[in-house]
C-alpha cells in the first residue's frame, strides 16, 4: 500500500506560493480574551518587535543603516539566518518597485511579509473516511512532546472528542509513566506496554481498543530519537502499515514538537526529518519563555509545513491554535 508520508517532499515553498497578504483570518471562537491578552506569552519577543516596528516607522528615510538595525533585529528574535537575508532582500526589492519612501511603508510591508512567510492558518486534520482519526507526534527528548499530547487531547476533550492515547515511545519507561500521569490528569485513557516493547504492537492494541470503546482521536507518542534516524524511519513506516489496516486513510497527521528556545540547531534536525517522513505539521513549545519567538518564521520558512499549536506555558490548557495574521500583528501592538 502507498504510504503516505514517505518519500514526500515536504509542503510548498512558502515563499513561492503564498502571496502577501493571503492569510486566511483567525477562527474566533467570540468568547476569545483580547488579543493582547491572548499573546501576552510573548512578552520579549513582542518587545524586540515592538522596538522594530517604531525604530522601522519612524525613520525618514531608507538607508543601509535602517536595513542593519532590520537584519540585527530579525537575527536577534531569532528569525535566522536565511529567512532574515531573503526578507531583507524580498523589502529591498519591494522599497525599489513599489516606490516607497517613509519607514511606515517598510514597515507595512514588513508585516505583510511576515504574514505570508506564515501561510494560512492551519488546523489539524480528521478523517473524511473513518471514524477514527490517528495522529502520530514525533519530537527529541525535552521538548516538551508528552506535555503537548497531553495539552491537544485535553482541547480535543474539551471540544467533545472521545479521545485515547498510545504510549508508543517505549524506549524509556518514563516516558511511559508520563504519559500516563497526563492521561489520568486530563481524563483520557492510556494504552501501554511494558518498556522496550514493540512500539507495533502498543499501537496495535490501541488502534483495537480505539475502534471497540468508539474513540475518535487516537493520539501516538511515537519516538523521538532524532540521532537514530534509520530506526525512528522503520518505526514509523511498521506504525504506519498497522495504523493503515485498521483506518485506511490514516494517518492523518505526522506531527513533530519543537522547543522554541533550542532555536535554529533543533531546526536543522527538523529539516532533515521534514524531508524524509513528509511532517504535515508542527507544534512549537516553549514560546513563554523565550525572546525567540521569532524561531516561528525559521520554521515556517525551512520546513515548508504548517505550524499547527504554539505551547504557551507549563499548564494543560496553554496550547494555542496558531493564527498567522494575529500571531504578526501580536509582535507589533504596541504594549
Ligand atoms: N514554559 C513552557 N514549558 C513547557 C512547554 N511545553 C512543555 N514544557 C515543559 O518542558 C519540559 C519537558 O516537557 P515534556 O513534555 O516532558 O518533554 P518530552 O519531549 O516529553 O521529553 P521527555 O520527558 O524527556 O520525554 C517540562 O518541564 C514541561 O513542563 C511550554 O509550552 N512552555
Amino acid at each position: 500500500m502507498l504510504n503516505r508520508f514517505f518519500g514526500q517532499k515536504p509542503q510548498e515553498d512558502p515563499k513561492q506560493n503564498q502571496p502577501k497578504g493571503d492569510t486566511a483570518p483567525a477562527p474566533t471562537t467570540g468568547q476569545q480574551p483580547p488579543a493582547e491578552q491572548r499573546f501576552s506569552f510573548l512578552g520579549r519577543t513582542r518587545q524586540i518587535f515592538n522596538r522594530l516596528g517604531n525604530t522601522v516607522q519612524e525613520t525618514d528615510t531608507i538607508t543601509d543603516s535602517l536595513w542593519d538595525e532590520l537584519e540585527e533585529s530579525l537575527l536577534g528574535a531569532d528569525v535566522g539566518p536565511s529567512t532574515t537575508l531573503w526578507l531583507i532582500e524580498r523589502l529591498r526589492q519591494r522599497v525599489s518597485d513599489e516606490n516607497m519612501r517613509t519607514g511606515g511603508q517598510v514597515q507595512q510591508a514588513l508585516r505583510e511579509e511576515l504574514s505570508a512567510l506564515l501561510g494560512k492558518s492551519s488546523s489539524l486534520r480528521f478523517s473524511k473516511q473513518s471514524p477514527l482519526t490517528v495522529i502520530l507526534v514525533i519530537g527529541v527528548n525535552g521538548s516538551g512532546k508528552t506535555t503537548s499530547i497531553a495539552k491537544m487531547a485535553y482541547r480535543l476533550k474539551r471540544e467533545g472528542h472521545s479521545v485515547m492515547l498510545a504510549a508508543a515511545d517505549t524506549f524509556r519507561a518514563a516516558a511511559i509513566d508520563q504519559l500516563q500521569e497526563w492521561g489520568n490528569r486530563v481524563e483520557v485513557p492510556v494504552i501501554s506496554q511494558k518498556p522496550n516493547s514493540d512500539p507495533g504492537a502498543v499501537v496495535f492494541d490501541a488502534l483495537q481498543a480505539a475502534q471497540s470503546r468508539g474513540s475518535d482521536v487516537l493520539i501516538v507518542d511515537t519516538a523521538g530519537r532524532l540521532h537514530t534516524k534509520f530506526n525512528l524511519m522503520e518505526e514509523l513506516k511498521k506504525i504506519n502499515k498497522i495504523i493503515q489496516r485498521f483506518v485506511p486513510d490514516g494517518p492523518h497527521e505526522l506531527l513533530m514538537v519543537i522547543d522554541a528556545t533550542t532555536g535554529q540547531n533543533a531546526l536543522l534536525q527538523a529539516r532533515k526529518f521534514a524531508e524524509d517522513i513528509g511532517l504535515t505539521g508542527v507544534i512549537i513549545t516553549k514560546m513563554d519563555s523565550t525572546a525567540k519567538g521569532g524561531f516561528a518564521f525559521a520554521v515556517a520558512d525551512d520546513l515548508g509545513v504548517p505550524i499547527k499549536f504554539i505551547g504557551t506555558g507549563e499548564k494543560v490548557e496553554n496550547l494555542m491554535p496558531f493564527e498567522p495574521q494575529n500571531f504578526v500583528a501580536a509582535l507589533f501592538a504596541q504594549q
